[in-house]
């Protein structure tokens, strides 16, 4: 048996690539989990994770640029915990993600809220919390958020989050920062934002936001976004206005295959070059370079089967718990982690049980023999993996758990088909005139 997972036996993972950038699992240990706590679970390592952090702050310390961690890449309490110990801020889009955030103890002055479609109480939450700041999209949220600060007594730190019309060369369901995204204020509306800001007191205008996309390889574009944002600083500034706050978003990628990564010491250089010299306060909000290499998803090969030309492994993680494979193609890499058999140069075409074609991970070549009860792993799943798992085909949601130094935790406890039925039981009919439940009311209650 390996002794770690063999994250060379798969062709997706090939030429040495990131020996130290994803999680590196002791197969007995993982073995011994899968048998305690069944499988499919995704397992996370706390180390991987700080030292992430811990890189990605260095990298960034010479620019003074503070770390705003994307909860949706990974939500987990204990994530969320680890990562504001270590002194992270969080990158929210949600009232849920606030609720995780501030559950796990940030501070809402650590705090951004980010997104496109906040709901009026939503934003009255974020206010009364405090959050550091509300990263507005459109000319309508502006005076939305003015609104409800308005009516709360309270002043909103608002920055704009514009859209640079800069393409981030990514997969184009992750690319953000294109005109006619649905992302961002048009450069045209921001002067005219900062002007309709002065007149209403109820808003501070703290700055400016930016985020181009996700899993970006090359990071050219990044120069070009920083470099609009660096010119409307300069503009703003020209007409009157001040610029305190630059938040640079996140997206950088992580290598999921031989395609290789970028540093973040490159990131930092592009952020000294671009918008250093500015004096303003910088934020960066990046998830999937914390957490994606960190976690991985366990699962027993159920059965293989031939069809046409192809061996299929058929394991029992799915597309519900893991659907970037469905959803952008992506690829990850498989590890080994108990193969009865052994071998080598075997391929298999490796699908999960749910009711749909596309549930597919992958192709993977020179891979020992499959049998049923051999336990495989898709690596770089500790972003946009749990956060994304549903429970189609009325699948449990899996159980995550924290694996360091032959120890274990279970940090996410299984959910069940039997615990969502019971929030579909004893429902009653109600007169339409009753008017809403008050959790329904619109409105910033
Ligand atoms: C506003 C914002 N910030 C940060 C992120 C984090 O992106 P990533 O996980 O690619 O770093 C996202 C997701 O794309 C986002 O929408
Ligand atoms: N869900 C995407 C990333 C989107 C980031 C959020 N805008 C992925 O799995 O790669």
């Amino acid at each position: 048996m390996n002794k770690h997972i063999d994250v060379k036996n798969s062709r997706a993972n090939d030429a040495g690539l990131a020996k130290n950038t994803q999680i590196e699992l002791d197969s007995n240990c993982i073995s011994m989990v899968a048998d305690a706590v069944g499988t499919p679970f995704y397992c996370y390592s706390p180390e991987v994770i700080a030292q992430a952090y811990e890189e990605l702050s260095t990298a960034l310390s010479p620019v003074g640029a503070s770390v705003c961690y994307a909860v949706k890449a990974n939500g987990n309490l204990s994530i969320l915990q680890l990562l504001s110990r270590l002194g992270c801020g969080m990158d929210i889009v949600s009232g849920g993600e606030m609720e995780r955030a501030l559950e796990a103890g940030v501070p809402a002055s650590r705090i951004i809220f980010s997104g496109v479609g906040k709901s009026p109480r939503e934003i009255a939450r974020a206010l009364t919390e405090g959050v550091h700041q509300i990263n507005v999209e459109s000319p309508a949220e502006f005076h939305l958020v003015a609104d409800i600060a308005a009516s709360l007594g309270l002043r909103a730190p608002v920055a704009l989050r514009v859209n640079p019309d800069v393409d981030a060369q990514t997969h184009a369901k992750i690319s953000t920062g294109k005109k006619g995204d649905k992302f961002g204020v048009a450069l045209g509306d921001v002067a005219g934002l900062f002007e309709a800001a002065a007149g209403r007191a109820e808003i501070e205008m703290v700055g400016l936001a930016v985020h181009i996309g996700s899993q970006i390889l090359d990071l050219s574009p990044y120069r070009r976004a920083y470099g609009v944002l660096a010119d409307l600083v300069r503009d703003l500034r020209t007409q009157g206005h001040a610029v305190p706050r630059l938040d640079l978003g996140g997206g950088i990628g992580i290598a999921y295959g031989d395609q290789g990564a970028p540093s973040v010491a490159e990131l930092a250089a592009i952020i000294a070059e671009t918008v250093g010299g500015l004096g303003c306060a910088l934020t960066v909000e990046p998830g999937r370079w914390l957490v994606g290499r960190a976690g991985a998803l366990v699962t027993t090969v159920l059965y293989t089967k031939e069809a046409g030309e192809r061996t299929l492994a058929i394991v029992d993680a799915g597309m519900n718990d893991l659907v970037r494979p469905a959803l952008y193609g992506a690829v990850h890499p498989l590890g080994v982690v108990r193969s009865a058999r052994g071998g080598e140069g075997q391929s298999y075409g490796v699908v999960g049980p749910v009711c749909e074609s596309s549930d597919i991970f992958g192709v993977y070549d020179d891979l020992p023999q499959l049998a049923a009860g051999d336990l495989v792993a898709f690596l770089c799943a500790g972003a946009y993996s749990a956060s994304m798992a549903s429970t189609y085909n009325a699948r449990d949601l899996v159980p995550e758990v924290f694996v360091s130094n032959g120890r274990f935790r279970i940090v996410r406890r299984r959910q069940t088909t039997r615990e969502l039925m019971a929030l579909e039981k004893d429902t009653v009919w109600q007169d339409v005139e009753s008017g809403p439940a008050p959790e329904n009311r619109k409105g910033i209650a």
